[in-house]
């Protein structure tokens, strides 16, 4: 099975973030991720981190916090100054935090310009951090109007252009799923160049069981394929986080 990580952005939202990791570990899970974890000092969270015996597995470069506002700004013409420094920013963190990733984002932006924009500062980015590894994630346009990266084909020829060992494909197989209807087909379109996975239930974003992607029949594939990344759970729980666990594959005691 592969290992299995918990989004601290949706899970456990019942405890304050530095009690979610503790909770994480007890409910079964090996890693964590945040999205943006700007706004707590990046050596508690790191404390917090090995406290509780986890792995710290992915960031993303800001905005700052999750509450609305931009995307990022990697694809955004014009905006290069500003990614650069958000970059920076997220290196600085990652200093502390030592993420197995680092999702790039690409924030709004439309058209050619935006695509070489995204595909120079994707450029930069890796040569920038040649020893940290970085995925950019397409996102469903109806959670993430406007954003520009929402097509798994072209996230899968920016990375061949920009020729970086470094960069990969964060694989959300929700947001597949709502893009092109059928997740399993771009997992098996891309399995070569996914570094990083997400899971939630389709259509609702919540438990990743009993909806239109078959989870358990995933990871058996998942395990099949030799698969030596993270899946991390990434929803918005209908209740509590732990009375929704039962997806959960549990390692052998
Ligand atoms: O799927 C998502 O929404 C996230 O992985 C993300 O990074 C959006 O900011
Ligand atoms: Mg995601």
């Amino acid at each position: 099975m592969p290992r299995f990580a918990a989004n601290l952005t949706m899970l456990f939202t019942e405890l304050p973030m530095l009690e979610r990791f503790a909770a994480a570990a007890k409910a079964g899970f090996q890693g964590v991720e945040i999205l943006f974890p700007y706004d707590i000092a990046a050596r508690d969270l790191s404390r917090a981190a090995i406290a509780a015996g986890l792995d710290f597995v992915l960031m993303n470069t800001p905005p700052p916090n999750w509450a609305g506002g931009p995307r990022g700004f990697a694809a955004e013409p014009g905006r290069e100054e500003r990614f650069r420094s958000d970059f920076d920013r997220a290196l600085r963190f990652a200093g502390v935090l030592r993420p197995r990733h680092i999702h790039v984002m690409a924030g709004h932006a439309q058209g050619r310009e935006a695509r070489d924009t995204f595909a120079r500062n994707l450029r930069w980015a890796a040569e920038r951090a040649p020893h940290v590894n970085l995925t950019i994630e397409p996102l469903n346009p109806v959670d993430q109007p406007g954003y520009f990266l929402a097509d798994f084909d072209l996230a899968a020829e920016l990375i061949a252009e920009t020729g970086a060992p470094n960069l990969g494909l964060q694989f959300d197989a929700y947001h597949a799923q709502r893009i092109t209807g059928d997740a399993m087909a771009v997992w098996r379109r891309h399995a070569g160049i996914i570094r990083h996975i997400q899971i939630a239930g389709v259509p609702g974003r919540h438990e990743p069981s009993g909806g239109m992607i078959d989870y358990q029949g995933f990871f058996a594939a998942l395990d099949r394929s030799g698969y030596k990344g993270w899946v991390s759970a990434e929803y918005n729980p209908a209740g509590l986080t732990t009375e929704g666990l039962g997806w959960l594959p549990r390692s052998p005691a």
